[in-house]
């Protein structure tokens, strides 16, 4: 991307919708790896935001992935708008590669409406993303080499995944009805589109992708390459670049961009309750100031529960990162929900971590801020009022530093709750040592 302003750049090819915003920065690195331009906005941009930065892709972060299903529709389709009026010529809309949703949406009712909106005929529904352990085969969807719904995600705090089979899960939440490619038919992407216009002709609006390997994703992406609608996880995405390439649609091939990121304290802000979460926490305490946040206290009294935590950063040792942490292993968690309610608990746990961050780059002078969770890191870029994000290099799969445009000048990472080592953390603040 360039940092240029201008006033008339020119209209992106791919305007992109994400649920939640470290899924919209795992969408913007793949795209960037592919080969294009890109910008993410943390809100709807407006068309003079859009303007001002030439890129080939836009990724529009919503927090859309946990709401009611009427007003994650409304949202969608407001991004939507703002994108096809700037000219986007195609669209993406990315979810969690684990699927996450309910029987109610919203994967299903915002697809839907997009369709209705772009006024198309049919999309696709990819999720797999397999350099990052997800795949789909038989409809079925894995994580690593266990099923969806054995993976942990079972116990996720709001989206517990318990089906598998994404056609019929799928299924409880659109009209149209649901069909699959089979792995049998991604030989070549002029089998897969065959598969794709066949089902299109039958009716079927909503096709569930089956995909093992990489190689696949490409195989896909060219056969999706005139699809106005894709929807997936981020893994399609990498390959979106080299198969606009080949179809004529875009010219030329960009390198991933060089960041300057700002020198100064590094914080980790850790919501994530994911197994993941959970171990790359346990091994970051060997190297940080570490507050685990109790939950209940913070319900208790906020405004003396955030005193005392600043109190604590302030002392804290000024070389070593400061982790500060509500993630918790599923009895932990069951424990504040049923207290507080889980809804009522999420929010909770936001919205302090949010204030903390404003707090802690105002006052203790941090600048280099990994959050784990995509809805821990929507209200924490909310909170600190950042518009938008620059790409920068990549940390692990679906993860990038980024640099913050508009809000305090930081080296921001968004980290998904699944992704990463056990060592992510550190891996990511040694990349900036
Ligand atoms: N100890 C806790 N008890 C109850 N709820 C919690 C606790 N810690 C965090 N939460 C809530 O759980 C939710 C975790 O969602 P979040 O999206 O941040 O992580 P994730 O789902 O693991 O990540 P991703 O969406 O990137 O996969 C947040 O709403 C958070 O506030
Ligand atoms: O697709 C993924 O797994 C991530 O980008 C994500 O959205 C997790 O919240």
């Amino acid at each position: 991307m360039t940092n240029k302003t201008k006033t008339t750049a020119a209209s992106a090819l791919l305007g992109c919708v994400a649920d939640d915003v470290t899924g919209a920065t795992d969408l913007a690195i793949n795209l960037a790896q592919g080969g294009m331009r890109v910008i993410q906005w943390l809100q709807i941009p407006t068309l003079e935001d859009l303007r001002v930065h030439e890129v080939d892709a836009i990724v529009v972060a919503l927090k859309t992935r946990s709401i009611a299903p009427p007003e994650a529709v409304s949202q969608s389709i407001a991004a939507v708008e703002v994108l096809r009026g700037h000219g986007c010529r195609r669209f993406y809309f990315k979810y969690c590669s684990t699927f996450d949703s309910t029987e109610r949406g919203n994967i299903g009712p915002v697809a839907e409406a997009m369709i209705d909106v772009l006024g198309v005929e049919q999309t696709i529904f990819c999720p797999a993303f397999p350099r990052a352990g997800r795949t789909v085969y038989q409809g079925h969807l894995f994580v690593g080499e266990t099923l969806l719904s054995e993976s942990g995600m079972q116990n996720h705090p709001l989206n517990p995944m318990q089906d598998a089979n994404l056609v019929r899960f799928l299924s409880h939440q659109v009209t149209r009805s649901v069909g699959r490619l089979r792995y049998q038919e991604l030989a070549d992407a002029n089998s897969a589109a065959g598969s794709l216009q066949k089902q299109r002709r039958d009716g079927i609006a909503h096709v569930v992708v089956d995909c093992v390997e990489d190689s696949q994703l490409q195989t896909i992406a060219t056969a999706v390459s005139d699809m106005p609608l894709v929807t997936g996880g981020s893994g399609l995405a990498r390959h979106l670049g080299d198969a606009y390439r080949q179809s004529g649609l875009m010219q030329n091939d960009y390198a991933t961009s060089v960041l300057q990121l700002p020198l100064g304290r590094s914080l980790i802000l850790s919501g994530s309750c994911s197994q993941a979460t959970n171990r790359q926490v346990a091994k970051a305490k060997s190297f940080c100031n570490t507050w685990q946040l109790d939950v209940l206290e913070i319900a208790r009294d906020p405004g003396g529960y955030q005193r005392q935590l600043a109190a604590w950063a302030e002392a804290s040792d000024v070389h070593r990162p400061l982790l500060i942490y509500s993630t918790d292993d599923p009895d932990g968690v069951r424990r504040v929900q049923q207290t507080l309610g889980a809804s009522e608990a999420a929010q909770l746990i936001e919205s302090f971590l949010g204030k903390v961050a404003v707090e802690l780059t105002a006052d203790v002078g941090v600048r280099r801020l990994i959050v784990a969770g995509g809805e821990t890191s929507g209200a924490v870029v909310h909170n600190l009022g950042i518009r938008a994000l620059a790409i920068g290099p990549e940390i692990c799969a679906g993860v990038p530093w980024t640099r913050s445009i508009g809000g305090p000048q930081l080296a921001i990472a968004l980290k998904s709750g699944n992704f990463g080592d056990d060592n992510f953390f550190h891996t990511a603040l040694e990349m900036l040592a």
